[in-house]
C-alpha cells in the first residue's frame, strides 16, 4: 500500500487539531509533530503538542517546508514524516494553507487534504473559549495569515475535501466518509 499524509489545513481555531486527535483515537493515524517559535499554550508539552523552538534553534533544523504566521516560525520536516511512515502507512499532519499546498506539490495523490471552514465570528468565539491569550487573540484573528486561511485557496481548489466544521459530530462522520473512501485503513 502507498503511504499516505491527510494534511489538515484551515485557519487558526477551525478545529484542525480537534480532527487529527480524532483520528489518532480512532483510527490511529499519528500526527508528525512540527516544530515553532511561539510559546507553548497552558497545557501544551514538548515533543507531543510542537517542538518548541528558540528563534536560533528553529533555524538550525532542515524542513520541508517554513511558514511565518502570525509573528512566529513553523515548519515540518520530512525525517519526521518518513520516520512515521516506518511504522505507520497513513499519518496525519496540521498545517496552514501555505503548508497544505506544499504538502501536496510534494506529494500529489498521496496527500489527502482536508480543509476546515468556520465563519470569522464562531471562529473567533472558538478561540476566546479554548482560552487564547486576549491579546494574543486579537492580533491572530486580524493577521493576514488567518483571514487568507479562512477561504480555500485556488491552489487546493478541486484537490481537497472542504468540510464546514460547524457541528463536529457531522464533521467526524464527514472525515470518516473520506478515510473509507480514500481506503486509508
Ligand atoms: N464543531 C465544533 N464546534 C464547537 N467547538 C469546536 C468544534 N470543533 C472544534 N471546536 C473547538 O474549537 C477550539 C479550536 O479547535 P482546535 O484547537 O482543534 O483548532 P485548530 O484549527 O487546531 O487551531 P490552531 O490552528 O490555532 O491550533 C477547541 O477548543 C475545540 O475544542
Ligand atoms: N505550514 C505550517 N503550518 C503549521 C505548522 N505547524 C503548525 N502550523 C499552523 O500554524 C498555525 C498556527 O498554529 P498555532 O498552534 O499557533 O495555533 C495553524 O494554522 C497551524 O496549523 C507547520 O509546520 N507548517
Amino acid at each position: 500500500m502507498d503511504k499516505k499524509i491527510i494534511v489538515i489545513t484551515g485557519a487558526s481555531g477551525t478545529g484542525k487539531t480537534t480532527i487529527s486527535k480524532y483520528l489518532k483515537n480512532t483510527y490511529r493515524i499519528p500526527s508528525v509533530i512540527t516544530h515553532t517559535t511561539r510559546l507553548p499554550r497552558d497545557g501544551e508539552k514538548n515533543g507531543i503538542d510542537y517542538y518548541f523552538e528558540t528563534e536560533d534553534s528553529f533555524f538550525k533544523n532542515h524542513y520541508l517546508e517554513k511558514v511565518e504566521y502570525s509573528g512566529h516560525w513553523y515548519g515540518s520536516s520530512e525525517e519526521s514524516l518518513n520516520k512515521t511512515w516506518e511504522n505507520y502507512d497513513a499519518a496525519s499532519i496540521v498545517v496552514d494553507t501555505q503548508g497544505a499546498i506544499s504538502y501536496k506539490e510534494r506529494y500529489g495523490e498521496n496527500a489527502i487534504v482536508i480543509f476546515l471552514e468556520v465563519d470569522y465570528d464562531t471562529v473567533a468565539q472558538r478561540l476566546k473559549l479554548r482560552g487564547d491569550d486576549h491579546k494574543r487573540l486579537i492580533s491572530r484573528i486580524n493577521s493576514d495569515e488567518f483571514l487568507r486561511d479562512l477561504r480555500i485557496p485556488k491552489e487546493l481548489e478541486g484537490k481537497s475535501y472542504k468540510i464546514v466544521n460547524n457541528d463536529i459530530e457531522i464533521t467526524k462522520k464527514k472525515v470518516d466518509q473520506i478515510i473509507k473512501s480514500e481506503k486509508v485503513n
